[in-house]
């Protein structure tokens, strides 16, 4: 039995997270500004902090902003004053407005790190003909490192940016003692998850006087798509547009336009540019995109929105006047708007028919003739698109559960248009959050009718992929699945799949080796006081684990790459729901239907903490346990016994995968007995089993960082299995 020296300071980690709920994301984005200086009339640089910005805590932002320009330790409490002007590097003129930053306790003790990203987008444009200007998106990764000392943590931030020169092929950045001098674009994403895009920006001035004109035509433009898009579309699509280098503009977009628009009001997919709009507010992002468009010759992938009921996914090309590219960097956009990148690609149902693949010229024809041309057609045609896909047939060949994959580039299709692949049942602001903030999407999913059989979705980051210099896609990175299991003793409506939302988020986020999905549950509950009309009794909620986790499986086939991760009567569920037996019975007789359950196999790992292991003990330990106890598992029988993990017998030859028992000593409702207990009876068996004690009190452990470096361990090493998926997916 391995024992973990227990943490000593206490980090809530929501001091680290950066997103703290979708919602805050969204309107954060809104409230995005710019930052620019002109250093002189040659050069325009500005930064441009967004997203993030409004979501961290602002002192630790400047904090790190302070910090990013050289290697800086932190120091919790440490004052520093944020007026940089780098002057030394290339990034000459680079500068941070004013502001004071308290830097606060973000870091660990010893052995622990806290990652916390910051999103920082840097852009030079030079106004010099014909000058490649380049827009870097970066995402670095700020690492909180271990401090020996329990307070006052220290924060060793290192980031790596600046861009030196780009070629096309590689991008070189200098400026920042990350050790990052030169990678090539596959190793820089895959080493600093650095995110970016390259802007091709011909030597047109931006100091441009501002035309009202050009204003006009853009509201025009707004009031157009608003005016004749139908506010409910039974066709609807994501609609990702690709402004070319064109340089010839108004005329030839002022067409495009006309022609989606169209497109749109006939209901058909071929309503290219502005067809997947369906309410005011995706018409104005996508107004938003097209007013906003950098100067002609930009390279710019949008996805703009789809609904709950997206069936496409759409690439146009449109060629917008340069002017609209001055207007965007006089409303301080410009950089807004490659962060929007690609067409994302969605996880899809794990069935290829719910699946759309769209074609795209890469000469900016729309393949519509392709497309559907009404909704009955659809299905076939999307469905033959799919069959005509060489890689499409590899990756049916190579793993047929493997339905979801994801996306697909050019030239692995044989040279064949761009395609993409979409799945229906993505919300149009997730889609667009996604767009923005590469690394949060969040779903809300039914797995079952009733209202408790929920779960919280979080998918990964994605990646970002060239089809060629001006077309991007994004990829969900093929990843481990966690699924956590909440407590509250089968019954307290207080707790709910909520409980995880911080774990998820971190690790979601986490920019090192762990990227995974996540999947948050509930399930049905016992009755409490407060919540009679619950009626839930085992093995109900081990059912709808049960059913949630099978409902994973089908959409996205992870196998046996998932682990579970419970706390308190969660662990208990985790557990319970490893076993295809209850002490001897098999659990179809005790819950109908079971055989059917987790078609994908065990878990690779259970992480149980602060977990209720034997219900019996629990109850003679603490009497007034037994009202929720019976509560859950009816008057005390053989049941409690059936349904506790440390009296089954048979973990050796029932389940190989690895159990850690996370415990805290800081517990206030449970002492180490149950938790000890139960280790040994695994370990007479011979089963091995992780033992990690944290700190906290029992509500607080899903929250604490402890819980997430546990948690990225264990995927860290399943992450390592992860590389036949993503090759078979051709991540
Ligand atoms: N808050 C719960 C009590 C609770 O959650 C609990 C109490 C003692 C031991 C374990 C508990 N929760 C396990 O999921 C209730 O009041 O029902």
């Amino acid at each position: 039995m391995t024992t973990y020296a227990p943490w000593d300071n206490n980090i809530p980690l929501h001091e680290c997270l950066l997103l703290r709920d979708a919602a805050a994301l969204e309107t954060a984005s809104l409230r995005t500004r710019v930052r620019h200086v002109q250093a002189d009339d040659a050069v325009i640089r500005w930064v441009h902090v967004r997203l993030v910005v409004a979501l961290l805590p602002r002192d630790l932002h400047l904090a790190l902003l302070k910090a990013m320009s050289r290697e800086h330790v932190l120091r919790a409490g440490e004052r520093v004053a944020v007026d940089h002007t780098d002057a030394a590097s290339d990034l000459a003129g680079f500068r941070i407005p004013g502001g004071e930053a308290v830097l606060r306790t973000v870091g660990g003790t010893e052995g622990f790190d806290v990652e916390c990203i910051i999103e920082v987008a840097l852009s030079v444009s030079r106004i010099e003909r014909e000058m490649t200007g380049l827009s870097l998106m970066t995402r670095g990764a700020f690492k909180a490192f271990s401090a020996p000392r329990p307070a006052g943590a220290r924060m060793n931030v290192s980031f790596a940016s600046s861009v030196r020169s780009y070629t096309g092929k590689s991008l070189k950045l200098t400026g920042f003692p990350a050790g990052c001098a030169q990678h090539r674009r596959g190793a820089l994403e895959e080493d600093w998850r650095i995110r970016w895009s390259c802007i091709r920006i011909p030597g047109r001035p931006f100091s441009r006087p501002f035309i009202p004109a050009e204003s006009v035509a853009a509201a025009l433009v707004f009031v157009l798509i608003v005016v004749v898009v139908p506010t409910s579309i039974s066709v609807s699509f994501t609609l990702a547009v690709t402004v070319s280098e064109a340089t010839e503009g108004t005329a030839r977009a002022g067409a495009g336009l006309v022609v989606a628009a169209a497109g749109m009001a006939s209901n058909r997919p071929a309503a290219a540019a502005f067809g997947g709009v369906t309410t005011a507010r995706t018409a104005a992002a996508a107004f938003f995109v097209i007013a906003f468009s950098p100067a002609s010759g930009a390279s710019v992938a949008v996805a703009v929105a789809a609904t709950s009921s997206a069936k496409h996914v759409l690439e146009v090309e449109l060629d917008v006047p340069l002017a609209w590219g001055n207007l965007a960097v006089r409303h301080g956009c410009i950089e807004v708007l490659p962060r929007i990148l690609g067409v994302i690609a969605m996880r899809g149902e794990g069935d290829a028919s719910s699946m759309r693949e769209i074609c795209v010229d890469k000469g900016g024809q729309v393949q519509s003739t392709r497309l559907a041309e009404s909704a009955g057609e659809e299905k076939s045609k999307a469905d033959s698109l799919i069959a005509e896909n060489p890689l499409a047939d590899r990756r049916k060949e190579g793993d047929k559960e493997r339905k979801n994959a994801l996306a697909l580039s050019s030239s692995e299709s044989g040279g064949s248009p761009s395609q993409v692949l979409a799945t229906p049942d993505i919300h149009p602001t997730r889609l667009l959050t996604a767009a923005l903030m590469p690394g949060f999407i969040l779903f809300r999913e039914p797995y079952g009718p009733h209202p408790l059989q929920t779960m919280d979705l979080h998918l990964p980051s994605y990646k970002l992929r060239s089809l060629d210099d001006k077309t991007w896609i994004m990829l969900a990175q093929p990843s481990p699945f966690q699924s956590f299991i909440h407590g509250g003793a089968w019954r307290d409506p207080a707790n709910s799949k909520a409980d995880a939302t911080h774990l998820l988020h971190a690790l979601v986020h986490t920019p090192h080796n762990t990227t995974i999905c996540g999947a948050t549950l509930n399930y049905r509950l016992s009755p409490s006081e407060r919540s009679p009309e619950n009626t839930a009794r085992h093995p109900d909620h081990v059912a709808d684990i049960l059913s949630a986790i099978t409902f994973l499986q089908h959409r996205y086939q992870f196998g046996r790459k998932y682990i579970l991760v419970g706390h308190s009567a969660g662990a208990t569920l985790a557990l319970q729901s490893l076993r295809s037996i209850f002490n001897g019975r098999n659990i179809d007789s005790v819950i109908p239907g079971a055989e059917g359950y987790l078609p994908g196999g065990l878990p690779s790992a259970v992480i149980c903490t602060e977990g209720i292991y034997n219900l019996p003990d629990l109850v003679d330990e603490y009497p007034a346990y037994g009202s929720f106890v019976a509560n859950a598992f009816g008057p005390p029988s053989q049941v409690w016994f059936d349904a506790s993990p440390a009296c089954l017998p048979g973990w050796k030859s029932e389940y190989d995968g690895r159990i850690v028992v996370v415990q805290s000593t800081e517990d206030e409702l449970l002492s180490l007995r149950q938790a000890t207990g139960f280790v040994r009876v695994l370990e007479a068996e011979g089963v091995r089993v992780d033992v990690e004690i944290v700190g906290g009190k029992h509500g607080e452990v899903p929250k604490r960082a402890e819980l997430v470096v546990i948690v990225k361990k264990v995927l860290d090493e399943m992450k390592l299995d992860m590389k036949d998926l993503a090759a078979a997916l051709d991540f």
